[in-house]
């Protein structure tokens, strides 16, 4: 057969495949009705294996992609179910029922001293709130959690020294929900106590997540990285020790906050070293304009789960900005997924996918819809 024959036969098939998937759509509607009189769940994990199992029996060499095929069918039919029959109602309610924003949010929690880069975020966020500092991220999340603070900021990830895995753990662990985020730029610089040449330094103080952002400088320079709970609190504890041969890594504004000298500036690996930091909050708020979701998930150990959930936000035009699997407490080699994708809850497309994942995934949260201020 020539290449054209054998493609005008793809075509024939292709149209008689069409109206065969369109009566079983037709047949997933049926079964919906079904379910919402009987009152029963639309997904059915047990009957959608049994089809698997026999489809990728029958398709011989081709069984994989088969099951496959089969697996994105049965996704689609459920989709439509869920869009007749709604499904995830506690979540859909609390969705609904979500403020806008917290009318005031003044107990605000954040890490280190004044002058953090966390600092610095939150003033960008709420000019007006005045924070209060804890040294730890668990100290943030259990004063959330207590009610001590309305809202906690916390750092979430760097352009170049990445995630900041704590952060996400305990995400995961608390499960609050993210109302806002921002995007700051962070320049490091080298302060002392005393205007010093930078050769005659031989220890840097600062957090483990700054000192990595100018690991490249600190080689450079040989010099001796020591962690520190934040990088104000290494400005402050090098302004108070006033010692020769030390130096903090912090911002220019807590280098100013705590009179120190800038040895150098701008001392990152990267010239666009960037922080994302996300605010949680025990209370779902969700702005009109939110244009980023989060959420979090376990997978069973089958073939294609990632990617069957994946490709249904792929399939609304929903795009995944962030991935990040932490292994589950106590559980060997079993993970969490927490994703961030754009779009908004408010859409009913995207509402229905969210109440249907909520319905089908082990674990699952909805953690939020946001605005992401860059
Ligand atoms: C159609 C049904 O609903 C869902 C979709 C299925 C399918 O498309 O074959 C199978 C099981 C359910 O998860 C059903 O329950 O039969």
């Amino acid at each position: 057969m020539t290449l054209e024959e054998i493609r005008k036969e793809i075509d024939r098939i292709d149209a008689e495949l069409l109206p065969l998937f369109m009566k079983r759509m037709d047949c997933a509607k049926q079964v919906a009705a079904v379910k919402k009189e009987q009152g029963l769940p639309v997904f059915n994990s047990s009957r959608e294996q049994e089809i698997l199992d026999r489809i990728g029996s029958l398709a011989g060499e081709y069984g994989g992609e088969a099951r496959l095929l089969y697996s994105s069918m049965m996704d689609m039919s459920r989709a439509l179910q869920y869009n007749l029959l709604g499904g995830g109602g506690e979540l859909r309610e609390t969705i609904r029922k979500a403020g806008e924003a917290p009318e005031k949010a003044e107990k605000i929690a954040c890490l280190g001293e004044s002058g953090s880069f966390s600092n610095e975020a939150l003033s960008l966020l709420y000019p007006k709130a005045s924070p209060q500092f804890y040294q730890g991220f668990g100290g943030i999340f259990a004063a959330v959690a207590s009610g001590d603070a309305d809202l906690g900021i916390l750092p979430v990830e760097n352009s170049s020294a990445g995630s900041v895995s704590e952060v996400y753990d305990l995400i995961l662990k608390y499960r609050f929900y993210i109302v806002n985020a921002a995007t700051l730029h962070v320049h490091h610089c080298l302060a002392a106590a005393k205007k010093v040449d930078v050769r005659t330094i031989g220890t840097v103080y600062s957090h483990p997540q700054a000192l990595s952002q100018c690991s490249e400088y600190i080689t450079k320079n040989d010099l001796r990285p020591l962690p520190c709970s934040n990088t104000a609190t290494a400005a402050q504890m090098v302004a108070q020790r006033q010692e020769a041969g030390i130096a903090a890594i912090c911002s220019e504004h807590a280098a100013n906050e705590y009179k120190l000298n800038i040895l150098d500036r701008d001392i990152q690996n990267s010239s666009n070293n960037c922080t994302r930091f996300v605010v949680i909050s025990r209370k779902l708020f969700i702005p009109d304009r939110a244009q980023k979701i989060s959420l979090c998930f376990s997978l069973l150990h089958k073939t294609g789960t990632l990617y069957s959930v994946l490709a249904r936000f792929a399939a609304l035009g929903l795009n995944l900005t962030k991935m990040e699997s932490r292994p589950i407490q106590d559980k060997n080699f079993e993970y969490d997924f927490y994703l961030d994708f754009t779009g908004n809850v408010r859409e009913d497309a995207t509402l229905n996918l969210i109440c249907s994942l909520h319905e089908e995934l082990p674990r699952f949260s909805f953690l939020g819809n946001y605005t992401e201020c860059e």
